[in-house]
């Protein structure tokens, strides 16, 4: 079970819902993924012109969790805005914090994730937010009272996979809520790292909606995360330097 905050998971996969070839798609991708967790950007929402195209209107969005995220927003106060604007909406109280510091890199403002999550905290939100693979951000979000922490596996849509396991791995032993990896997944291997390196959860979007065939990508997305997972929870062996056999011959008569 992936517990965040009063909410409770069985999948450990979070899906974006942008960027699909077209709706249909991204229904069969979606209920294919099996995951239970649906996010997407308030500001591409149209929440109030209901004659405006809805890129969730072809889901049922009754069956899944909700997590707007404040896409686009470059400053805590917008991201703050962006969040309220979502929950007066009746969206969902939890919310994805993203407030984008470099628009070439998509990566994280630190110093404004900090304040929009400290200010949402406040105000009663379940707050994930998305930030850099820095270690001691992760540990200040989590003081803060952060409900979860998602750190970067690369940029955003890069599909360059983990590209600092050591800084995710610390991360992930350093903070006891749960960590998801979260944008730069590129492959189902990518996704079964994570998970096999201790991650509660993983978030990727373009990996599935950019596949040639995203149907077959979710659903590889979800098996890579059910085994990376079990993969986890089973223990892995520990790395040797030499060989050990397999089958060892010590103390049988054969020779
Ligand atoms: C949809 C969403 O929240 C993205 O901002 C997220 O970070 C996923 O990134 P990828 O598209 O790289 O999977």
């Amino acid at each position: 079970m992936l517990r965040i905050g009063d909410y409770e998971f069985s999948s450990r996969l979070l899906l974006g819902t942008g960027k699909y070839p077209d709706f249909d798609i991204q229904k069969e991708a979606v209920a294919v993924s099996g995951t239970e967790i649906l996010t997407f950007s308030v500001r591409r929402m149209n929440i109030f012109e209901a004659s405006q195209p809805n890129f969730l209107e072809n889901l049922d969005i009754a069956k899944y969790t909700l997590l707007p995220n404040t896409a686009g927003a470059k400053t805590a106060e917008e991201a703050v805005r962006t969040a309220k604007l979502a929950k007066a909406s009746g969206l969902c109280d939890m919310i994805k914090v993203e407030v984008i510091g470099c628009q070439k890199t998509l990566l994280p403002d630190p110093i404004e994730t900090l304040k929009a999550s400290e200010e949402l905290l406040k105000e009663g939100f379940t707050v994930l937010p998305y930030t850099s693979d820095d270690v001691l951000l992760a540990r200040r979000l989590e003081e803060l009272g952060c409900h979860a922490i998602m750190p970067g596996a690369s940029p955003i849509g890069s599909g360059q996979g983990i590209i600092n396991p050591l800084n995710l791995s610390f991360i992930i032993e350093q903070t006891s809520v749960p960590v998801i990896i979260d944008a730069g997944i590129g492959t189902p291997s990518d996704a079964a790292i994570a998970m096999e390196m201790g991650a509660s959860g993983v978030l990727l979007n373009t990996a599935v909606s950019g596949a040639k065939d995203p149907v077959k990508m979710a659903k590889a997305m979800r098996l890579s995360i059910e085994a990376g997972r079990l993969g986890f929870e089973a223990g892995r062996i520990p790395k040797k330097r030499y060989a050990t056999a397999s089958s060892p011959v010590e103390g049988m008569s054969i020779s």
